[in-house]
């Protein structure tokens, strides 16, 4: 399988924020996207997703088969803003996302054992705190399996201990030839990654 971006470009409002990336990356391959605030990462994450049309360029996934005929169908996307619904509890969050996801992994009990949380499992989402949160987020990527990770600053409101365990579930999701692209402000912990850097200079 390959995650495939040619010449991509991207607009916010009418206004172009960037264009000319390039990328290629293969199962058990890891892109950290770095870049000033402002430089277009999170566009970049949202179109790689489907959720936002690219202004130029194409991205592809190649190998997926009938399983993954494309990106949006392969791919977890975590942005900023979680995707919880606050009022339901953190194991009702987590369960609505294995049904309607498809493809099942762990169990909710499973995955919050992975972060580290299961003393959360019965509280309302809205309860818990900015880095318990993420945490749950983190931990929605487990319940059902998809290839293609796209984190947008994933470890933003995370203690020292939870970007540890976050990065050993990076690197095991990339030893089971899983793909990662993540933007970031600070090192993941991932060695051995291709780097993009926006708003100048290209992947190396
Ligand atoms: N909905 C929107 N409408 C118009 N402009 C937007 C919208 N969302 C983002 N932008 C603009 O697009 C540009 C790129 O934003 P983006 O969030 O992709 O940057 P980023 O590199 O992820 O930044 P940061 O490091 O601060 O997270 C910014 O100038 C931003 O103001």
């Amino acid at each position: 399988m390959r995650l495939v971006a040619d010449n991509l470009a991207g607009d916010r409002g009418g206004e172009p924020v960037f264009d000319g990336v390039s990328f290629a990356l293969s199962n058990g391959e890891c892109l950290i996207v770095t870049g000033e605030n402002g430089s277009g990462k999170s566009t970049l994450l949202r179109i790689v997703a489907g959720l936002l049309p690219a202004s130029g360029g194409s991205v592809k996934l190649e190998g997926g088969g009938e399983e993954w005929p494309d990106v949006m169908s392969a791919c977890h996307h975590l942005g900023d803003r979680n995707a919880m619904k606050p009022a339901l509890t953190v194991t009702e969050n987590l369960k609505f996302r294995q049904d309607f996801l498809g493809r099942p992994f762990l169990s909710a009990e499973e995955a919050l054992e992975e972060v580290a949380l299961p003393s959360v499992a019965s509280l309302p989402f809205g309860y818990l705190s900015t880095g318990q949160r993420r945490r749950v987020a983190i931990a929605g990527l487990l319940v059902a399996f998809r290839p293609v990770w796209l984190l947008d600053e994933p470890t933003a409101g995370l203690d020292l201990g939870s970007e540890r365990r976050f990065a050993a579930l990076m690197r095991a999701h990339l030893e089971d030839g899983g793909i990662i692209v993540a933007a970031t402000h600070v090192p993941l912990g991932i060695e051995g990654a291709k780097e993009l850097v926006m708003g100048g200079g290209g992947s190396k």
